[in-house]
């Protein structure tokens, strides 16, 4: 029995497994929610048992301790754990697979802190949290961005003076890579196809939100680029606005910290309407919110926008994949950008899209002449097979 641990440490949450990639269900799952405000939560699953807790997390390492208590408290035992996997969102052009974390490695990830600051430094606490209390085992770091490593030139080149980007490495890296690349092989499994024959475009719409082209497995094209802003509408981020904005801005007198304030965690749904969670803002619409439903329609657009430009640059769609939490459980969401797209000859199945469920499901007709499916993302489990690649078991 080889039990993993994942750690997957956001912005402000910890996601958390122990699983054994071999029996698939994992043994433990978890969430810390709201670290960092007056107060924060923690949910524990184990076997059928739930536990909830609030307490105040200052940070990410304090929560990590908690986590480890609330195994200890209520197992199972972390005793049989073989190594511990990080979900660690930047890697820059030093880390384009899965790495066994040494303080060589912990050192690159401080210096990529700045391309990642709402996510890099939570990894890096969560990284040093569980080596404290797990230190005989490998730690293995996972990166959102190394299914992009593959993105052609013509793709990830920023259209600025040469110099600057190859002095400083700016380029488009992409993010929600773990995603994305289980999502496309679980949508192949699905249609019962080699993903070698399929052009396959990826919505992974959560809090942070990313699309992808993945063309015979291969990512091509993602919206994400230097750094987890660029691309769709998100929770809080704005994603694309025109790159003359800062500078006006700051004309107008805020510094550059306030703009990128303003553009991580003042924009996108929260922004627009104030509601961040794609729940409230249904229920916004329903009580004949405005701003809600001019918020929606944005969304929307700005997704459609993007299957339409990736639909040319994969010269065709066999499907269209929706994941995470917006992804799997919106369909307001999904029914209008679908229903936008039928001159292009997709064709919602309306009653289907309504149904909620937990498992992968096809919410096109017959008729379509795109398969659209819906296909629950699993970054643990992904994340725990790249582990145990990496230790070698
Ligand atoms: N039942 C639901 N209906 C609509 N939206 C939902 C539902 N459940 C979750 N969401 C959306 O999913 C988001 C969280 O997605 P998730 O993939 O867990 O994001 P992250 O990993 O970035 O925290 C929430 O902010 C909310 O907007
Ligand atoms: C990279 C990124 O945006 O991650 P998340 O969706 O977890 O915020
Ligand atoms: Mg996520």
């Amino acid at each position: 029995m080889s039990q993993i641990l994942l750690l997957n440490c956001g912005s402000s949450s910890i996601k958390y497994q122990l699983l054994d990639p071999a029996q698939g269900s994992p043994q433990a799952v978890g969430i810390v929610q709201r670290i960092g405000q007056p107060m924060s939560t923690i949910d524990h699953e184990a076997g059928d048992a739930e536990y909830h807790d609030e307490e105040p997390f200052a940070d990410h390492t304090e929560a990590v301790a908690r986590v480890v208590r609330m195994f200890d408290e209520h197992g199972p035992s972390l005793d049989t754990v073989v190594a511990v996997g990080h979900r660690t969102v930047h890697g820059g052009s030093t880390f384009v697979e899965s790495t066994l974390i040494d303080d060589e490695v912990i050192a690159h990830l401080e210096e990529l802190s700045e391309l990642a600051p709402l996510h890099n430094p939570p990894a890096l606490a969560g990284i040093r949290a569980a080596q404290k209390v797990l230190p005989d085992v490998p730690h293995v770091a996972i990166f959102d961005t190394a299914f992009f490593s593959t993105l052609p030139a013509e793709a990830y080149t920023y259209a600025i003076d040469r110099q600057v980007t190859e002095r400083l490495g700016v380029r488009k890296y992409g993010f929600h890579g773990t995603s994305h690349s289980y999502v496309s092989k679980e949508a192949a499994k699905f249609l019962d196809r080699p993903i070698e024959d399929l052009k396959i475009i990826v919505c992974h719409l959560g809090n942070g939100a990313s699309i992808s082209a993945v063309d015979g497995g291969v990512a091509v094209e993602t919206s994400m680029g230097l750094t987890p802003l660029q691309g769709l509408v998100m929770g809080t981020r704005s994603g694309d606005v025109d790159p003359g904005l800062h500078k006006y801005l700051v004309r107008k007198g805020m510094t550059i910290d306030d703009v990128d304030t303003l553009l991580n965690k003042q924009s996108g749904m929260a922004g627009l309407c104030g509601y961040t969670d794609m729940r409230d803002v249904a229920t916004q619409i329903h009580a004949g919110n405005e701003e809600a439903k001019l918020a929606l329609d944005v969304y929307v657009h700005r997704l459609i926008s993007y299957i339409g430009s990736y639909i040319a640059v994969l010269g065709g769609v066999d499907a269209l994949v929706f994941t995470a939490g917006i992804g799997e459980n919106a369909a307001h969401v999904r029914g209008p950008a679908v229903r936008r797209l039928a001159g292009l000859g997709f064709e919602l199945d309306e009653e289907a899209n309504k149904v909620r469920s937990k498992q992968a499901r096809e919410i096109s007709t017959p008729e379509s002449k795109v398969r659209v499916l819906v296909i629950p993302t699993n970054e643990e489990l992904a994340m725990a097979q790249e582990t145990l690649q990496v230790i070698g078991a």
